[in-house]
């Protein structure tokens, strides 16, 4: 448990760990009005040590066990696009164990998952996003941004993003396949943190455009697909890789997590362990038209 104290908080040891889970009266809206402007001020050793979610986070280390994926640090990132699923990317090795502990200690300062009681935490506008600024000058510095790999039309959008949801995934946890809603541009991305998990991708049940409506309103589209389907395509998100969804991977494909406690990776099953993911998207103009309501429909439905 050492290391992992060590990893997340100033460290030299090679691996992250985490996971979480849901249900929709756990949902936590956070909006701007709401929130402090404290930033990592109180992100002290303290705090952190006596949070419920560290806690958790130190009882799911097992010092015997390597399965979870450790960060190469010295590698520099690699992007590798999705062969059969245009408009994904995968990027590994984008964030250092520092990085990753940055981005861990902003989210528990601000309590954004109560202490590990609630599972997501959605926020509309930067203005509780304290290390936005300095994430997107790392995504540009990586490369993760660059073309072909992610289309400039977004890319070079301003604010680049203005919407985020945090994910606190336990073992055994996951998120139901979906298409993320319209009220979202195109250009999303998800941040993994902490441990390994397997995503699966499936041909959507009902595709979107660009252009549906961003309330759903004539072509209402179900964040929860039929069950019993069979994934298309798995991609392993290792702590400190991002995907970008772009183009036919953001609308005419459903991403989601299997509710289990190990995935099957390589022949061999790896048992989950805490996992953390942030995704990051920008609103459409009219999605902030309608208002708070439409907002916090915006998430997807963990339960
Ligand atoms: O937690 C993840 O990796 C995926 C989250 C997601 O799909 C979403 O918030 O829409
Ligand atoms: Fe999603």
């Amino acid at each position: 448990m050492d290391s992992l104290e060590k990893e997340l908080f100033g460290s030299d040891t090679e691996s992250l760990d985490s996971r979480s889970d849901h249900g929709h009266d756990r949902h936590r809206h956070i909006h701007e009005d709401d929130l402090d402007i404290d930033d990592l001020a109180d992100s002290d050793m303290e705090h952190e040590n006596s949070d419920p979610l560290f806690q958790s986070i130190m009882e799911s280390t097992d010092d015997n066990d390597t399965s979870y994926m450790p960060l190469a640090k010295d590698s520099p990132p690699q992007h590798t696009p999705h062969p059969h699923i245009p408009g994904l990317c995968l990027h590994t090795n984008v964030l250092s164990h520092e990085d990753q502990s940055r981005l861990m200690q902003s989210i528990i300062a601000k309590n954004f998952f109560k202490g590990g009681e609630q599972n997501q935490a959605m926020c509309f506008g930067q203005r509780d996003l304290a290390w936005l600024d300095w994430f997107e000058s790392l995504l540009k510095d990586s490369g993760t941004l660059s073309e072909p790999f992610c289309r400039g039309d977004w890319t070079r959008r301003e604010p680049l993003f203005d919407q985020s949801i945090m994910n606190l995934y336990h073992p055994g946890d996951g998120i139901k396949p979906h298409v993320d809603l319209a009220r979202f541009e195109d250009g999303i991305i998800i941040v993994s943190l902490l441990n390994a998990i397997t995503m699966d991708f499936y041909p959507a049940l009902r595709t979107m455009t660009a252009t549906d409506p961003v309330d759903g309103g004539a072509n209402p589209y179900t964040q929860t697909s039929a069950t019993n389907r069979a994934p298309a395509h798995s991609v392993r998100l290792e702590p400190g890789s991002i995907i970008t969804l772009q183009g036919p991977a953001r609308y005419e494909w459903e991403h989601g997590i299997q509710e289990t406690t190990r995935d099957l990776v390589r022949d061999e099953w790896i048992n989950r362990k805490i996992r953390v993911s942030i995704t990051l998207r920008k609103m459409r103009p009219q999605a902030w038209e309608i208002g708070p309501t439409a907002a916090q429909n915006g998430v997807a439905d963990r339960t």
